[in-house]
This record gives structure tokens, C-alpha cells and sequence, in this order.
């Protein structure tokens, strides 16, 4: 892989947001961040919305910000173009320095680089459906009819093909969102950035929309950031999710590392009632062949393949599968090791994929494919998994 495709699009290290009264004493005094978030406010009034959190955005990939109400999501998300101004850490974007740009350049950067998509969509009520898609080419200064074509393209892209003259009030709410969409879009920025965009949609409609970004994603490639509290659109969206509470990022991983290997207890009842066959790949289960011939015989199954379709392949083969990658056996899955998996057994106890769900040697190759341009396949867990109160 080339160094361009894996560079990180935002770095973000050590950051840190504090509301409240002589904000920047606090990351930098221990005694202070020692303190949990109420002994904080009761002591200086301070609110640590983001808590000495770092990661990378990879290009291509989508990467989520999960967590429930209050623990910090969106001024993490708005911190990274300083919509919220940072209390210390640093933010890059492509290796520059976001804490250091003038005025005119972090306009540049909300503008060209990194669009947001909000909730509210922010539509303008007087103008058509083609007007509002083209607004943010107009503040860029494109000339009018450059700039029709270019948001006409985009509203075809998103579905909205026939609608082009209609009024934000003669649309649905769906419909809505995909003008906010497009408007994000025609601009072409590097980064999209969602701050809850469908979770005032019905769940229908907020499905359509689920699948419209999974596709555009497929299509373009383009990086995302999306911050959401529910967990099945984080599963269903993330190549990886960072998982935040109180501030912090409690866990970074992929899907299936979060659903396999919970780092901490919060995490586990986060994730508890999480279809795990339906998440979790073949790796977990997979033991190495025991003989020749169990690596020449049984049904071929991908890598990536959910324990689920294994399941389906094993009972109706009758026999354990093959996990075959470009037309090598990495390894065998039989009916226990699979249904291990769904009973939850695997991460506990390692019995088929060491402690932590995912086998050491194929976590790294997981990261790899989160980082890589190509998204990965989604998963979708068929049976609604959310949990977004305060897990006991
Ligand atoms: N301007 C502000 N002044 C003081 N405290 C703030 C401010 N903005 C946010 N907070 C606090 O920071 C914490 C994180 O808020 P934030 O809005 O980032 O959370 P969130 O995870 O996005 O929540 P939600 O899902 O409800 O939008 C909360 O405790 C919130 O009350």
C-alpha cells in the first residue's frame, strides 16, 4: 500500500475541550483531570467535553463517533475544523496544522475540505431544491452556470432526480436531508462530516438514508465522519468506531473488535445484546486445518464472511468450511466453533481465536483493510440492537 493512501486525513492528538470558567488550566494540572466529571464541575465549574482523546481519520474510510447523549461527540466532531475552539491538543488535516490557520484559511477548510452535514439541514426556504444544492458552490464564487450543472449532478446522484424545482416545505424529511446531503456533496469536499444526520428521520426512511451514504460511500470512496448514538448505525456505517463516554474514547476498533472484544465492562453492556454471528467474521471461529484432506474438502467460505453465512454453509454442507482467501486455506470452521460464537463464548473463554475475538494475526490485516480506499462490506444486524440508555 502506497504511504499516500494510508496518511491519515485528520490527526488528532491529545485533544482536549473544557467548558467553563480558566478552562485551559485544567488538561494540564493531574490533579484536576484526575478528578471524575462531577467532582470537576463541583470543583471548578468545568465541564470536560473531550478528554485527551487521539486518533486518525483514514482516508476512504468511515469512521464513527458513537456514545450516548453527553459524552461529547459533537464537540469532538466540531473541534476538528474548530467550529469548537480546541482547549489544547493538536488537530491535522493532510499534515496541516488545523490550531494554526488564520481566519481565512479554516474557512477554506469548513468550505472545500471538510463539509458538514447536519441534523437540521439548515435549508433555505425560498429557494428550490437546485438553489439550496448549489448555495455552497455560489459562496465559493462559481459562476451560475457551472455551478447548475454541478449541483443538478448531485441531485441526481442522491435520488432527488424530478425535484429539482420544489420548495424544502413541499419535501419530506427524508427528501430534506438529501438536499442537505447534496449541498455537502457539490461542493466535493476531502472529509464529510455528520453530525446525527438521520436521527430525527423515521426509522424507514432513516434506513433509505443509511443505505444511500453506505452506497455513495461505495461509489466514491470519500472519507466520513459520522457521529451517531446508535449503535446498529454505527455497526451498520463504521469501518471503525470510536466509542466515547464522558469524554473519552473508551474503545477504537472495528465493528467486529468492539463486538469481540469489548474493552471494558461499559463496552460489553454497550454491545451485549448485539447479534454477534451477524458481526463478528469467520476469523473468530476459525481453527487451523487438522489434516490435508480437511484442506482439500468441505464448502469454501470468504475471510470476511459473517459467522452467520457460515452457519447457513456449514449445515448445508453437512461438513466444517473452508476459509479460502485468493485460493489459500487459512483454516477450517466446524458447527461448534460457530455456534461458540453465537452462544458468546469465544471471547470469553479463547477457546477458538485467543482472548480477544479477533486472532492477533489477523488484527492487523483488519486494519489494514478499515484504512484501505476500497470500503469494506457492511453488516447489518437484522434485529434491532440499539442501546442507547445508560447500560447497568
Ligand atoms: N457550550 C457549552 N458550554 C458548556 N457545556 C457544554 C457546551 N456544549 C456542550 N457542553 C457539555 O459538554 C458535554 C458534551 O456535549 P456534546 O454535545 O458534545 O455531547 P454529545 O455526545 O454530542 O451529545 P448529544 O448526543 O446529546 O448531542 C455535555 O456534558 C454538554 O453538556
Amino acid at each position: 500500500m502506497s504511504t499516500a493512501s494510508t496518511a491519515p486525513v485528520f490527526s488528532v492528538e491529545g485533544l482536549w475541550k473544557v467548558f467553563g470558567p480558566r478552562a485551559d488550566r485544567v488538561p494540564g494540572d493531574p490533579d484536576l483531570t484526575a478528578l471524575d466529571p462531577a467532582e470537576l464541575r463541583s470543583r471548578t465549574g468545568c465541564t470536560a467535553a473531550v478528554r485527551d482523546v487521539s486518533f486518525d481519520v483514514r482516508k476512504g474510510e468511515v469512521f464513527v463517533v458513537m456514545g450516548l447523549s453527553g459524552s461529547g461527540k459533537s464537540t469532538l466532531v466540531r473541534c476538528l475544523t474548530r467550529l469548537i475552539e480546541p482547549t489544547a491538543g493538536a488537530i491535522a488535516i493532510d499534515g496541516e496544522d488545523v490550531r494554526a490557520m488564520d481566519g481565512a484559511r479554516l474557512r477554506a477548510l469548513r468550505r472545500h475540505r471538510a463539509a458538514m452535514v447536519f441534523q437540521h439541514f439548515g435549508l433555505l426556504p425560498h429557494r428550490t431544491v437546485l438553489d439550496n444544492v448549489a448555495y455552497g458552490l455560489e459562496i465559493q464564487g462559481v459562476g451560475k452556470a457551472e455551478r447548475r450543472q454541478r449541483a443538478a449532478e448531485v441531485v441526481a446522484k442522491v435520488g432527488l432526480e424530478g425535484m429539482e424545482q420544489r420548495r424544502p416545505a413541499q419535501l419530506s424529511g427524508g427528501q430534506r436531508q438529501r438536499v442537505g446531503l447534496a449541498r455537502a456533496l457539490a461542493v466535493d469536499p476531502e472529509v464529510l462530516l455528520f453530525d446525527e444526520p438521520f436521527s430525527a428521520l423515521d426509522p424507514l426512511i432513516r434506513r433509505d438514508m443509511q443505505e444511500e451514504v453506505v452506497r455513495l460511500h461505495r461509489e466514491e470512496g470519500r472519507t466520513m465522519v459520522f457521529i451517531t448514538h446508535d449503535l446498529q448505525e454505527a455497526l451498520k456505517l463504521g469501518d471503525r468506531i470510536a466509542l466515547m463516554r464522558d469524554g473519552r474514547v473508551v474503545q477504537l476498533g472495528t465493528p467486529e473488535e468492539i463486538v469481540g472484544s469489548p474493552a471494558d465492562d461499559y463496552v460489553r453492556a454497550f454491545v451485549r445484546d448485539v447479534p454477534r454471528e451477524q458481526v463478528l467474521t469467520v476469523r473468530t471461529a476459525m481453527r487451523p486445518a487438522a489434516s490435508s484432506e480437511e484442506t482439500a474438502t468441505g464448502p469454501a467460505i470468504r475471510p470476511d464472511a459473517t459467522v452467520s453465512e457460515a452457519i447457513e454453509t456449514v449445515a448445508r454442507a453437512g461438513s466444517p468450511a473452508r476459509i479460502m482467501d485468493e485460493g489459500r486455506c487459512l483454516g477450517v470452521v466446524d458447527p461448534a466453533a460457530l455456534l461458540d460464537v453465537v452462544a458468546g463464548a469465544t471471547a470469553a473463554d479463547g477457546r477458538a481465536a485467543g482472548t480477544t475475538g479477533v486472532p492477533p494475526f489477523e488484527r492487523g490485516r483488519e486494519r489494514g483493510r478499515a484504512g484501505a480506499a476500497a470500503p469494506a462490506r457492511r453488516r447489518e444486524p437484522a434485529r434491532p440492537t440499539a442501546t442507547t440508555e445508560e447500560p447497568a
